[in-house]
This record gives C-alpha cells, structure tokens and sequence, in this order.
C-alpha cells in the first residue's frame, strides 16, 4: 500500500512518497502491487514533473520502516500555485483510485480540501501543521543519525564547515565510533529545544517533550517577504534566482554599520562595529541609490530576513531557558548564507550558550510528520480491528 504525505503550504507544497520494498515478506495483493508499480513508475522514474514539479533525490531515504513495512521515502515539492493542475493531473493518471491513503496537512489542506475531494472523489486525511512538522522532525532525526548539522566557525569563508550534531548523546563528530558501534537506535531527542520554521511566515515552537509543544511566537519577515523584496528590488524571477545574488552581492553597501556611525565599535554596549545598525540605510538618498548594485540589495534582504528571524528565535530561547534552537523550512534550502548567519548570531548574541542545528530535510518534515501521524492512525485501527471494532480512516481523522 503506497503512502502520501502532502504539506501545502503558503508557496511550495511539498509531497512525500513511501514506496514500500519488503513485498517478499508482505501479502501484497497483485492488485496492491500493480497500483503500487503504476505510482513508481510515474514517480520515481522521473526527477520533474511538468514544468515545475521536482523531486528531489539527493534527499531520498532508503530502508524506512514505517508501520512495520520497509520501504523507501520520496521528496517531492512544487508551487502552491501549481495545486489545481496538481489535482487534475492526479485525476487525469487515476491516481486517487490508487493511492488509498493520502494525509494533508498546511494551510491548504484546509483551503483546497473541498476541491480535492470533489474533484478526486476521495477524503483527505487532514492533520494539523504544527503537530506534524514536530512529528516529522522527531521521526527523521532519531532514524537517521547523520540528519542534524551545526556551522563550525560560521562566517569565516576559509574555516566553516558543518559537522554531524549527535543529538542524542550531544556528540558531534561524524567519525565517532563509538556512536557508530551503537546504531542508529540510539539515536534520540534530548528535550527541550526550540524549532524555527522559516517558510514563507516563521513560526517559533518551543517543544518540551512527545507531543508536548507550543507555539511561542512568529513573524511575517520570513522566505515570502525575502522573496518578495528581491522580486521587486532586484527582478529576480525565482528564489533560487535571489539566492545567486545574494551569494555574489555585499550588504555593507547597503545597510549602515555600527561602524559607519561610531567610526569604530560601541564596545560598551556589546556592538562591535561590523554589526549591522540599520538594515538597507545607506541608500536612503537617490545619490546613494545610483551605484548600488542588484546583488547587493538581494545580499542586504537575505542579512535583513537572517538577522530578524535570528533575534526572535534566539529571544524565545532565552525566555524559555532552551539551549538548542533547530531552524527548519525552505528558506533555508540552497541558502548556506542565511543559514550561517543564523549560526553566527546564535552563538555569538548567547555568548556561546545557545546553539543553532539545521536538519538536511530543510522543509519535508511537516509533509513526513502528517505521513507518520496517519500510521499512528492506521495502527491504532489495526488493533481495533483485532478486537472486532472496525472504523474508517475517515472517521478516525482529525
Ligand atoms: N523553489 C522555490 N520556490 C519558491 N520558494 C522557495 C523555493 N525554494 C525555497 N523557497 C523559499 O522557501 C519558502 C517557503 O518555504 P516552505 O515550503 O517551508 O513554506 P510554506 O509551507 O510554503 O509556507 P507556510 O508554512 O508559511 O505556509 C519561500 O518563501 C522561499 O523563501
Ligand atoms: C500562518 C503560518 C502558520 C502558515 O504556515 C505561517 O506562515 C506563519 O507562522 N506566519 C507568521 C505569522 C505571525 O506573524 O506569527
């Protein structure tokens, strides 16, 4: 039986295949098998879909157990604003009649629910957003050891490098044997910690234990307004569009410095000259805005979005006495810069006391976590059934 998550959210949805590969040991009725073929065939044969729809393989998770199957997880994302022409190609491939179980989560599981359903003639298992990110996050990182990273030495161009965070034993070198010899079982959460989804809004969660969490704070400065900011200052068409001039612009040209005011730091305040004091306030005149340049201005956005997410998450982990802050969602995908300044900032605004941990699965976890949510489900109506009670799915959901 082929699983779907689907996270849609305010601008990628993001879909997550589980292909199950233990059909040795399984029951599988040939007609699971043959819906089962149809699906990879179309799926996993392919890394595009139409003009925008990409998987991405290098994120592909082979041997996942998942409601006692073994099976293999596929990432696949596209724009929200791609989602009716999502449903008529499902429709159009009879892929609703295939795929028996299909859970929604974001923003527009609630929005495009009716849609959907009418026009696929099938429910949507719909699971909240928040709930699911967690969920995602915590099955990713206890199954897979190598998931969670931190910058050493994050803004110095010659020594930064990411190294493997063990979160479970707070071990952190990726040679470790020991933690090898121990397998990735042992591989687990330490509570609390923080999670700062940047995607096109930011929410900030403080999460104290299993399915203990709240929602502490959050900001409209988040990968839509970066975005936003460079499709007008810049005419960048698209975000990775914005991310390659960010990457070749400096922001010093564009935000006004500690530096640029004091001619050296405010040292007694703890606001060493490089920091920025006002963000894009340099070229408040015309004459200033003359030589600016496109990549300098996407720079600036990026610092900009960075440093105000950055001030909030590390706010709440302060207020919440938390160490670890972990930034997830797709802002951060292709974006080593942002992410590096989240690093920096955490490290050096805590004097060291905080730490911020990035996971290779940027924006998957929510689109994960409502997959696994819904195994919990199907679990729950397997030992019901073996008790003699049986419930749909539909009646089981949220
Ligand atoms: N290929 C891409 N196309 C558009 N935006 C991208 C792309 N890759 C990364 N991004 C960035 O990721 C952000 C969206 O992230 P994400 O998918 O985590 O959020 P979302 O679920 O769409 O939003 P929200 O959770 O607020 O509803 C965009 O605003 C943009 O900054
Ligand atoms: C509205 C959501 C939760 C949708 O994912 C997200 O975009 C967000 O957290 N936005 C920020 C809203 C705020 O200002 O708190």
């Amino acid at each position: 039986m082929p699983w779907f998550g689907l996270d849609i959210g305010g601008t990628l949805t993001k879909l997550v295949y589980f292909e199950p590969t233990d059909h040795g040991e399984y029951m599988d009725t040939q007609e699971e098998l043959l819906r089962g073929k149809t699906i990879r065939h179309y799926l996993v044969h392919n890394k595009a879909y139409g003009e925008t729809g990409i998987r991405d393989e290098h994120l592909q998770l082979d041997e996942v157990i998942m409601n006692g199957r073994i099976g293999t997880l596929h990432f696949i994302r596209f724009p929200t604003d791609r989602m009716i022409p999502f449903i008529q190609l499902v429709k159009s491939k009879g892929f609703a009649q295939m795929s028996s179980t299909v859970c929604a989560t974001g923003g527009g599981a609630i929005k495009y629910a009716r849609e959907a359903e009418l026009e696929l003639a099938m429910q949507l298992h719909k699971a909240d957003e928040l709930e699911s990110l967690i969920s995602g996050i915590e099955f990713i990182a206890e199954n897979y050891p190598d998931e969670c990273y931190y910058y050493d030495n994050p803004l110095d161009d010659e020594k930064c490098r990411q190294v493997i965070w063990r979160w479970s034993s707070a071990r952190c070198s990726s040679t470790d044997e020991q933690y090898q010899r121990e397998g990735r079982n042992e591989s687990g959460l330490q509570y609390p910690y923080v999670v700062c989804n940047i995607g096109s809004g930011v929410s900030v969660l403080v999460v104290r234990g299993h399915n203990e969490f709240e929602r502490v704070s959050g900001s409209s400065i988040g990968g839509g307004f970066f975005q936003g900011l460079c499709s007008l200052l810049c005419n960048s068409q698209s975000f990775e569009d914005s991310i390659e001039l960010a990457t070749r612009g400096d922001n010093r040209n564009v935000d006004k410095l500690v530096g640029d005011i004091y001619g050296c730091g405010y040292e007694s305040i703890g606001l060493p000259s490089d920091t920025v004091a006002a963000s894009f306030g340099k070229i408040s005149s015309p004459q200033d805005r003359e030589n600016v340049r496109v990549e300098d201005l996407a720079r600036s956005a990026l610092v900009t979005t960075a440093n105000n997410i950055g001030s909030i998450a590390l706010n709440v982990a302060k207020q919440h006495g938390v160490e670890r802050i972990v930034f997830v969602g797709n802002f951060l995908r292709v974006n080593p810069i942002a992410a590096r300044h989240l690093a920096n900032a955490m490290n050096f605004w805590s004097k060291g006391s905080k730490k911020a941990l990035f996971l290779k699965h940027e924006g998957y976890f929510g689109a994960v976590g409502c997959l696994d949510k819904l195994v919990d489900v199907t679990e729950m109506r397997r030992l019901l059934r073996a008790k003699g009670v049986n419930i749909s799915l539909d009646e089981m959901s949220p």
